[in-house]
């Protein structure tokens, strides 16, 4: 694998940074935050759903709105890295962007259920970090999702009600913030990914190198 670079200048591979949380507990409102906030120099992993697009949404730049043959040809063909139903709709990851921006030591983000998460720990664990995301409290969430007002009442219905299962899933992730205050989740996020990117298993070519290069030095100089 080709490598990146740390902000120390040392080679690095990249990670996988993946969020999930129940709907309405602001997993998408983190990720534009951390996509806006450029010298972290991450990739989002834009996903294919079968659900229909919200008025907010452009189709290419928050997901590729396809149909259900389209996503079955993708699953099909071997492209898709993993894939969900969620809430009665299709979701997958197209395997081509995220292997390209890995390739070239970059960290790539991803909107992903615990369905997906597990599909992409179970291949490629080392690289993996995850997030969990939990609402401060039940009635928080629920007054999220009414406030966003871009899904049906139905669709806010079956969310709600997937939020109980959904929740319980936080014990399978690396971390775990409560999106209280949206600028702490945010500032608590920025402090997870530097830590996790200084890791010596991500570095330890970069720091290998370094090494050497500190030893040939001269002490007496
Ligand atoms: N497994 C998997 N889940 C996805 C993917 N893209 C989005 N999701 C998840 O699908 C769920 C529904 O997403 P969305 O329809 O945007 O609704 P929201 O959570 O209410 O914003 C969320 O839990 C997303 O994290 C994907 O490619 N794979
Ligand atoms: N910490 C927060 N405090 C108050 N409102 C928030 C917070 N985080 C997100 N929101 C709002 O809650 C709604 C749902 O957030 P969103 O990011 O779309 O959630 P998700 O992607 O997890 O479904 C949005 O209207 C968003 O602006």
């Amino acid at each position: 694998m080709t490598r990146g670079r740390s902000d120390l200048g040392l080679a690095r591979r990249g990670l996988m940074l993946i969020l999930s949380s129940p709907s309405g507990a602001g997993k998408t409102t983190l990720t534009r935050m951390l996509l806006q906030t450029k010298e972290l120099d991450l990739t989002l992993s834009i996903s294919v759903t079968t659900r229909p697009r919200r008025s907010s949404e452009v189709d290419g730049i928050h997901y590729m709105f396809i149909d259900k043959k389209q996503f079955d040809a993708m699953r099909d063909a071997g492209d898709l890295l993993e894939w969900a139903e969620v809430h009665g709709n299709y979701y997958g990851t197209p395997r081509e962007l995220v292997e390209k921006v890995l390739a070239q030591g970059r960290d790539v983000l991803f909107d992903i259920d615990y369905q997906g998460t597990q599909q992409v720990k179970q291949r490629t664990a080392g690289d993996v970090v995850t997030i969990f995301i939990l609402p401060p409290s039940m009635k928080e969430l629920r007054a999220r999702l009414l406030r966003r007002a871009e899904d049906s009442p139905e669709a806010i219905a079956k969310r709600l009600a997937n939020s109980r299962n959904e929740i319980g899933r936080w014990k399978d992730y690396d971390y775990v913030l409560v999106n209280d205050d949206l600028q702490r989740t945010f500032d608590d996020l920025l402090v997870i990914l530097a830590a996790e990117r200084r890791r010596t298993s991500r570095m330890r070519d970069g720091i290998a190198n370094f090494v050497d290069n500190l030893l040939k030095e001269d002490s007496d100089d």
